[in-house]
């Protein structure tokens, strides 16, 4: 019974709808260890579906971690960074693929075309950036691609139920609140995005 369980565990892990994922995420470590192993977690856990990364460049922070653990997993890596961030002192070495673009404006746009959804870890403005970002176009349905928060020790809580206010309030639509799907861990987290299914309403 336990093999059996364990040989669906290991199809389900080797088969995924995604390719290809962009993860947002702190240009620093935060203070806690959890959001250190939580980064490591979730570049295993892509390894472990087979899926590739695209991220911001860099060895600093929760990016650096992230992406380490996918490249020493074997999955293949792209960092996109602006020529502005391209000095190594100021994000370290970049692990896989460099792709050097001309602005942040244009990294984004790079980091959307090559992934099929987008995950993010705990971070600062420039995550939260990102991600707001790439949740507009969904609602806009500029793109299709499914948006996971990897809200690690609750540290999205607030956001989430900033995002409920807003529904309340009236200024974010009740079928657009779902385009968020969020989990504490990854591998729940990774559920939740392979059944999502697109509903917004333009
Ligand atoms: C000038 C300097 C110290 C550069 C080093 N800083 C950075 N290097 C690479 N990507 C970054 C940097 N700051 C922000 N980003 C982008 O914004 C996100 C992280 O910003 P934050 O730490 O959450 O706010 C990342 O997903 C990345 O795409």
């Amino acid at each position: 019974m336990e093999d059996e369980e364990g040989r669906r565990e290991m199809t389900r892990k080797q088969s995924s709808r995604f390719k290809s994922i962009c993860v947002f995420c702190g240009s620093s470590n935060g203070n806690k260890a959890s959001y250190q192993v939580a980064a490591i977690d979730l570049g295993k856990e892509l390894v472990a579906r087979k899926i590739d990364l695209v991220y911001g460049g860099g060895s600093i922070g929760l990016m650096g971690l992230v992406s380490q653990a996918v490249h020493e997993g074997g999955r293949h890596v792209i960092g996109v960074i602006p020529k502005l961030l391209m000095l190594q002192e100021l994000t370290g070495e970049t692990v896989g693929e460099v792709r050097e673009v001309a602005d942040m404006h244009q990294r984004k746009a790079e980091m959307a075309k090559h992934s099929d959804a987008f995950i993010a870890l705990p971070g600062g403005y420039g995550t939260l950036e990102e991600l707001l970002e790439v949740i507009t176009w969904a609602q806009l349905g500029i793109h299709d691609k499914p948006v996971g928060l990897l809200n690690v020790d609750g540290y999205y809580n607030e956001l989430l139920s900033f995002i409920d206010k807003a529904v309340e309030e009236g200024f974010i639509l009740p079928t657009a609140r779902h385009i968020i799907v969020s989990a504490p861990t990854a591998k729940e987290l990774f559920k939740k995005l392979e059944e999502y299914v697109p509903r917004h309403k333009y």
